[in-house]
């Protein structure tokens, strides 16, 4: 079951919520990458696709707001990992799929997302690069919520498990696609 028509079938969760360390702390989403925030640069990808656009940020919400439609922030301050970002959005995502992405890629272009687009259906989607999941670049159905709080009350704190226990499909990229690159460290900042 392809996804027919978005903005109606998708919401998006972009996953601003983590510690930085690499990038000395800072808040990555906001750092300037080829001259504007990172977020900025997924914000134009991913805003023709959906209305309903969530930011998991701990954060700097201020700075955030401009390019989300909603705010999120996890239920503890101990930074559980991106599994919290995106089971806190699929608690309220409006649409019946969510499109999963990090805020440290600002290469993802549009191809990319329609690729992962054309593969939704009742099995979660994944980018996979040299033979590795890219469990942040990502398509989930919401009707996988249940099985996510089941998994999370037994301590499931692994994105890729999780999506794995679901048989996902892949999006297979070549090794060198550098649209699915993290620019999490200050020396990869352009
Ligand atoms: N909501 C939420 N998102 C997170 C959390 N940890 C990481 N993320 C997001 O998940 C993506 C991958 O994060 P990582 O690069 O592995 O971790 P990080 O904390 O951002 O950076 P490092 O401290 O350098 O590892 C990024 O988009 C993060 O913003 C978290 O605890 N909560």
């Amino acid at each position: 079951m392809p996804i027919a028509a978005p903005p109606q079938s998708l919401s998006v969760v972009l996953l601003a919520g983590g510690r930085g360390q690499r990038m000395g702390g800072r808040d990555k989403g906001l750092m300037t990458w080829r001259g504007r925030p990172m977020i900025a640069w997924l914000h134009d990808q991913v805003r023709p696709l959906t209305d309903d656009l969530i930011i998991s940020c701990n954060r700097n919400h201020e700075a955030y707001a401009p390019y989300a439609d909603r705010l999120i922030s996890d239920d503890s301050s101990d930074y559980p990992g991106p599994l919290a970002g995106i089971r806190a959005a699929l608690q309220i995502a409006r649409h019946p799929f969510l499109l999963v992405l990090p805020c440290d890629a600002p290469r993802v272009d549009r191809a990319l997302l329609a690729d992962l687009l054309a593969l939704a259906g009742e099995r979660p989607v994944m980018a996979q690069r040299d033979g590795h999941w890219e469990p942040l670049f990502a398509v989930i159905p919401v009707s996988l919520l249940p099985s996510l709080e089941q998994a999370w009350r037994d301590g499931q704190r692994s994105m890729q498990r999780w999506l794995q226990a679901h048989q996902p499909a892949a999006l297979v990229c070549t090794p060198d696609d550098s649209r699915l690159s993290n620019i999490n460290s200050a020396e990869l900042l352009e």
